[in-house]
């Protein structure tokens, strides 16, 4: 028997964008409901953001015991309990489980249903038993791995995001087709926990980042063995458990014990009878418009199933963006030039903006380039770890732009977010007084690299300095 509800909002997915709207909107004063079918805390909590940098965190470890010689302490093999680590890995998920919890939401006043949603009419969805008509909707249902039908891979076990977090037994040769974050970061986090790993990319691996950036990442991950095989688009794969082999289009072959298929993302709509509710979409997900909403304008969606940047922030920057027009009826629009990311490989690779190449087509001449290498950090030179690289893209004066490859890049990286997100300027940076020694020094170097030409090799600057000292008392 079905029951009927009414709400203000309904949002489908409990991920991090879903969570984000309806904590937002209920403490707000709205009717929530939550439609969840499978975890609380969506793919973020459960496959992605925090089992992948609690697993890194382990890989880090190991590789600190196994290099210790440098700093005067003995180096030791490393003995890596794999399925402990994957415990760790459990352990952290646990710890922040509750704060997306059903409990938690209910106790917020959401009311919370544990089933998939699917569209009945543009207004009215159906949660299992539960019929809801919504005066707004959010779809926030995220996205799945992308399995691509290359040939002889449903002949063998592979492994995604989905599944690699439960796997026990270490890989001895992790084959990792993809090599985008997903790809790198797992193949860095397995190599120091003691896997070989070889990485198989189509094109170039971190290939949407800065090539010179990339090229520093890759380079550091090649040094700790990993081997990646570019421009090596996987075309056929043979083989059984722990013995798999995968042939590239070129007819390179490489063989391992398992396979991790790390090749990109597909938006999770299968399940949502859009074409019912007249919502649109396209190849990467939910078409919508800048304030976020579908062709449906009573219903919006945010966060990975809309089809742009898919990061866990954005989904929650989506959220404010879509409360302020869902709740109060304003115009809300979002901003894609403040949105930064990282990939938490070691050294890191951070991007806020255009990179310098995308700057040079959309700025020309009005653009200055600006460059701080980090072996002029006492702090990173002290720790043996100043290697890196951070550039910035100005305009008149304003960052548009940054880009950094090194140690703490994506800690770096917040600066240049508050900094582009109100759109203040290289002077702002210059004025701030660091602590020494930090690694954050590096951003007020770079705003000073900005400066020095201007001051220092300036003859106008060097006459006035002459003249005022034939003067001053
Ligand atoms: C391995 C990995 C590492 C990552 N690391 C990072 C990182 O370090 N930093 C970062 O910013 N991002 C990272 N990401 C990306 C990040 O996880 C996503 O961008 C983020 O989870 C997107 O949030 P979302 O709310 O759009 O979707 P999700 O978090 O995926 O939530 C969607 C939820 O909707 C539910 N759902 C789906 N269909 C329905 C339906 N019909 N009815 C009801 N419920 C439904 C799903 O079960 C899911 O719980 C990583 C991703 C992966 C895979
Ligand atoms: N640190 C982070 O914030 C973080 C970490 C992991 C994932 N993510 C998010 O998840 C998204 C998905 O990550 P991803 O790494 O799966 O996807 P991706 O699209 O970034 O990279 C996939 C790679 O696979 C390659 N590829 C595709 N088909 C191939 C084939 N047949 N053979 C060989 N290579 C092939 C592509 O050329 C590409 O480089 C990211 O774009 C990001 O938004 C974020």
């Amino acid at each position: 028997m079905t029951t009927h509800m009414k709400t203000d909002l309904l949002v489908i997915g409990a991920g991090s964008g879903g969570l984000s709207v309806a904590a937002g909107a209920v403490q707000m004063g709205a009717d929530v409901v939550l439609l969840e079918g499978h975890k609380m805390g969506g793919d973020c909590l459960n496959y992605g953001c925090v089992p992948s940098k609690a697993l890194i965190a382990s890989g880090n470890v190991a590789h600190l015991q196994a290099h210790g010689a440098d700093f005067g302490v003995s180096n030791v093999v490393p003995r890596v309990d794999y399925a402990a680590a994957k415990d760790h890995v459990a352990d952290v998920i646990a710890q922040i489980e509750p704060n997306d919890s059903i409990e938690r939401f209910e106790s917020m006043g959401v009311h919370v249903i544990s089933e998939f949603g699917s569209f009945v009419s543009p207004t009215e969805v159906q949660a299992g038993d539960t019929r809801i008509t919504a005066r707004r909707i959010v779809i926030a249902t995220g996205s799945s791995p992308m399995v691509p039908p290359i040939p002889g891979l449903e002949t063998v076990p592979y492994l995604t995001n989905e599944t690699l977090f439960d796997l026990r037994a270490q890989p001895e040769h992790l084959l990792v087709i993809g090599g985008g974050p997903i790809g790198m970061e797992m193949a860095q986090a397995h190599r120091r926990l003691g896997s070989q790993v070889t990485v198989i990319e189509g094109d170039k691996a971190l290939g949407r980042d800065d090539p010179e950036m990339a090229e520093i990442v890759l380079t550091a991950l090649r040094s700790e063995g990993i081997q990646i095989e570019e421009d090596a688009l996987a075309a056929e794969i043979r083989g059984h458990a722990g013995a798999i082999e995968v042939e590239t289009k070129d007819g390179r072959i490489f063989r391992g014990s398992h396979l991790l298929m790390a090749v990109g993302r597909k938006p999770n709509i299968d399940r949502l009878n859009l074409e019912v509710a007249g919502i649109q979409t396209h190849r990467a997900g939910i078409q919508v418009d800048e304030s976020l909403k579908t062709t449906n304008r009573k219903v919006y969606a945010i966060g990975d199933v809309a089809g742009g940047a898919q990061f866990t922030h954005v989904a929650g920057y989506h959220a404010g963006v879509i409360i302020r027009s869902a709740l109060f009826g304003l115009p809300a629009k979002q901003r894609v030039d403040h949105i930064p990311y990282a990939t938490y490989t070691n050294p890191e690779l951070a991007q806020i903006g255009p990179t310098e190449a995308d700057a040079r087509k959309l700025y020309g001449a009005k653009l200055d380039v600006v460059r701080f290498d980090f072996h002029h950090n006492d702090r990173l030179l002290a720790q043996r770890q100043a290697k890196g690289l951070i550039k910035v893209m100005v305009v008149k004066g304003r960052p548009v732009g940054v880009s950094i490859a090194g140690p703490q890049a994506g800690e770096l990286i917040n600066l240049w977010a508050l900094v582009i997100a109100n759109k203040l300027k290289m002077s702002a940076v210059a004025a701030m007084v660091s602590p020494y020694p930090t690694v954050g020094e590096i951003n007020k170097r770079v705003a000073g690299a900005y400066f020095s030409p201007k001051l220092f090799e300036n003859p106008m600057v060097k006459r006035v300095v002459a003249f005022t000292q034939r003067w001053l008392p």
